[in-house]
């Protein structure tokens, strides 16, 4: 394994036995030679690299595998086939319940589990105090773990997990647990240790958690990899699955599938596939995807789109986004639709954006969708690209600004005085 990879999986793959009803797990422990069980899949074929430093988000619907495949990378899980290679001290927060002993006091289960983690017992001693500074749960790390909330749990496991400044940090929704007080405290120090180069690994059904600390998403599905790719692209795609889903229930509506990029800025896009962008271009000063402008400059782009089959509110949409992909801007324009038929099955449609780049020097992108909207708010992607184009902005002779982007905010000074 290269040196900068943190995590390798090879061909993961999980089988767990199920049982159709509880005696049946019984009778094969008794009477052995008959299989009474089912082999149950919960990962396949998982292919993964975590390059060291990166902070990834395992998202997915409830028994898509996430925590198995959280297991399987924190060892506490062996994989049925497949390979798994670590490089770099480990700590993971799992779920609820696992990892301390519920008869031994918050002090005797740091001790137990801190040697787990390969610390030395006075090095535990010499963290002991922060450990329980973080945690913040008073006398009770004096008492048995059994007497805890779930809350008071989850604060000292995750104290004791970031005291130990691990490499690698693996961990399962705990984050959610906490109070909001407690959670503000720990995505700082999730930070802290990011900005430190740990490599990081967080499943949660909180997609707020995810896209606040994960840079790159993974998608699972039915055990296996959907997506992969930058937080905000696949965490999009990941709700208009669940869209697209109960609206085929409800609608029979076409599903919204993922394919390959045409940008070198992103590795995905995604839609329903009724139609697609044909080519996005700049106009002058662009070198292939990707143009430079200084500060009030005036951007102009082409889209071109073509569908296939009859869209009732076609519209083309440009999304220009920060470099953490937050939508500072964005405008759509509907297509008019011709009467005939026969004009409308193949239509293909050209577009001019122009706008001026009133945004603070830095780098941006612009997503450019076809979509199918129903109203101003609910629309489906026909052919979304997220990242298809690369801006950078350069700072100009413009007058100055705060923040990311110039609203022409006026601000005159009365000439009028008055005493307080
Ligand atoms: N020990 C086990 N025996 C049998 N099946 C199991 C076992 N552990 C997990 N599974 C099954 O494997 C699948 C994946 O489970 P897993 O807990 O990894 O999903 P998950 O994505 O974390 O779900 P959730 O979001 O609900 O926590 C589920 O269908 C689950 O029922």
């Amino acid at each position: 394994m290269a040196d900068d990879i943190a995590i390798s999986l090879t061909d993961v793959s999980k089988v767990f036995k199920r049982y159709r009803r509880p005696v049946d797990r019984l009778k094969e422990l008794l009477l052995p030679g008959k299989q009474r069980s089912e082999d149950f899949w919960a990962l396949q074929d998982i292919n993964l690299e975590i390059p060291k430093g990166e902070t990834i988000g395992i998202i997915g619907r409830n028994g898509s595998g996430k925590s198995t495949l959280l297991q399987i990378i924190a060892g506490t899980l062996q994989p049925t086939k497949g390979q798994l290679k670590v490089q770099g001290r480990v700590s993971a927060l799992l779920e609820l319940g696992s990892g301390f002993n519920p008869e031994f006091t918050g002090i005797e289960n740091v001790f137990f589990s801190g040697q787990i983690m390969g610390l030395s017992e006075e090095e535990i001693q010499g963290k002991l105090d922060s450990i329980a500074s973080f945690a913040d749960i008073g006398d009770f790390i004096q008492q048995p773990v059994k007497t805890y909330s779930s809350g008071m749990y989850v604060r000292l496991a995750f104290a004791l997990a970031v005291t130990i400044q691990p490499e690698i940090l693996i961990v399962d929704e705990a984050l959610s647990v906490g109070d909001t007080a407690f959670q503000l405290k720990s995505f700082e120090r999730l930070k802290q240790l990011i900005s430190h180069g740990a490599t990081v690994v967080l499943v949660s059904h909180d997609i707020g958690a995810i896209q606040s600390v994960c840079r790159t998403a993974l998608m699972l599905d039915n055990g296996k990899i959907v997506q992969v790719g930058d937080t905000s692209t696949v965490t999009e795609y990941y709700f208009l699955q669940i869209r697209s889903a109960q609206e085929q229930q409800s609608y029979g509506k076409n599903a919204i599938k993922s394919k390959p990029s045409n940008s070198s800025h992103s590795q995905i896009a995604f839609g329903t596939d009724e139609g697609r962008i044909v080519s996005t271009q700049f106009v002058n000063k662009g070198t292939g995807d990707s143009q430079v402008a200084t500060v009030g400059d005036k951007v102009t782009l082409e889209v071109n789109v073509s569908y296939l089959t009859l869209l009732s509110n076609p519209a083309v949409s440009l999304y220009i986004q920060s470099k953490q992909s937050l939508t500072i801007s964005g405008q759509s324009v509907f297509l008019n639709i011709p009467n005939d038929k026969n004009i409308q099955e193949k239509q293909c449609r050209y577009i001019v954006f122009s706008f001026n780049a009133n945004l603070a020097p830095g780098d941006y992108f612009l997503t450019i969708a076809l979509e199918n909207r129903q109203s101003h708010s609910v629309f489906y992607p026909v052919d979304k690209q997220p990242r298809a184009l690369a801006l950078k902005v350069l700072p100009g002779k413009v007058r100055r600004f705060l923040g990311l982007t110039d609203m022409a905010i006026s601000a005159l000074e009365k000439t009028d005085s008055f005493s307080l």
